[in-house]
């Protein structure tokens, strides 16, 4: 297939959207918007640091990549519209395996009515794929880091530490309990898609999606709200099973592990009854992990209590890329 059979065979042809003017097929995509505010963003996946050929199937890595940029729209509260694809396609790949890629991805976009409308297509080098999302929020709605504010509650979706197990798991074939469920956690992660555009309904939330790790996240907050956040270790939220791993093993995964994709967020007090309805009613687990406290001296400290109340530092380490 050459890249013009490629695109051909990658193409939508019709949308969800009914902005869209001009999809795949032109110079440039086009779609009109007049009331709401547009949110984008960009992630990128290379092969051997985000995915590996022995874990993840080309239909996880599609899913999994489409996933995660709609989980950064879900932290700003938008919900996913549009997304544009470019990829870098070693000789190594074959068309089927690039069609899997691409099922995964529309997978997931037709549960959340998202639109291919644009992207490109290069060969060499390793496998790359970056996703740019486009999603919409109500105007001033767009919910950032910056918000936290002193006594707020800090609190978590769903689980942590899942994906970096099932990763464990997948690299180190054993007899483990649930291990499908920890598979599907680390290829097919879940969405706070509908929950977070729900929030829209409070005056003020602060979030950040965890893809780093809950540590390094939460030192994101801090420095973005200028505020000091402290979070309880045994509150933090765990699977079934998850302590059939070593005490290390726990520790390390549900702080610094990442890939979780769920939601860290802050909210004040007042609020917190209205967050957890919103919770019940789109069906999302969501734990009070800690609190927001004014910081001192502009040092905007994370802390860590452990069970016998002993607060340490909680270093803002995680997953991060070197750069030179
Ligand atoms: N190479 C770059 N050029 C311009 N802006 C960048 C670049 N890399 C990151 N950014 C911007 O920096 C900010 C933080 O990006 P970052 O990638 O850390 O967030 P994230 O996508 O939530 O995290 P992750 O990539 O771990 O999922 C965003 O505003 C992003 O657009
Ligand atoms: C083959 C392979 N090696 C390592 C990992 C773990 N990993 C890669 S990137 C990342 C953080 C988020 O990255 P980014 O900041 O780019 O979004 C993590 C935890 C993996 N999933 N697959
Ligand atoms: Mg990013
Ligand atoms: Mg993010
Ligand atoms: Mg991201």
């Amino acid at each position: 297939m050459n890249e013009f059979e490629f695109i051909d065979s990658i193409k939508q042809h019709t949308y969800k959207q009914p902005s869209v003017i001009k999809g795949v097929g032109d110079d440039a995509a086009v779609f009109r918007q007049t009331s709401r505010d547009i949110v984008t963003a960009v992630d990128t996946f290379v092969e051997g640091v985000h995915f590996s050929r022995s874990t993840m199937n080309p239909f996880h890595i599609g899913y999994r990549l489409l996933a995660v940029n709609i989980s950064d729209l879900s932290a700003m509260g938008a919900i996913p519209a549009f997304y544009l694809v470019s990829i870098i396609i070693p000789d190594s790949w074959n068309n089927e395996e690039l069609a899997g890629i691409y099922q995964g991805m529309a997978e997931i976009a037709a549960d959340y009515r998202m639109d291919l409308i644009g992207g490109d297509t290069v060969s060499g080098g390793d496998l790359t794929l970056s996703i740019t999302v486009i999603g919409y929020v109500d105007r001033g709605k767009a919910r950032y880091r910056s918000t936290a504010k002193n006594d707020d509650i800090v609190f978590v979706t769903g689980t942590l530490g899942d994906s970096a197990a099932g990763f464990y798991m997948l690299n180190n074939p054993g007899n483990y309990t649930n291990e499908t469920f920890y598979h599907q956690r680390h290829r097919m992660p879940d969405m706070r898609s509908d929950f977070a555009n729900e929030l829209g309904a409070l005056s003020r939330v602060t979030l950040n999606d965890i893809s780093d790790g809950i540590a390094s996240e939460a030192h994101e907050i801090a420095e973005a709200s200028r505020i000091s956040l402290t979070i309880y270790e045994d509150k933090l939220p765990v699977s079934m099973n998850f302590n059939q791993f070593s005490a290390d093993q726990q520790h390390e995964w549900k702080l610094y592990g990442g890939e979780d994709f769920e939601l860290l967020g802050a909210v004040s007090r007042n609020e917190w009854e209205t967050l957890q309805d919103i919770a019940a009613e789109t069906g999302t687990q969501v734990t009070e992990v800690g609190y927001i406290d004014d910081a001192n001296d502009d040092e905007y400290d994370v802390w860590l209590k452990d069970r016998n109340n002993h607060k340490q530092l909680l270093k803002k380490r995680g997953y991060t890329h070197r750069s030179r």
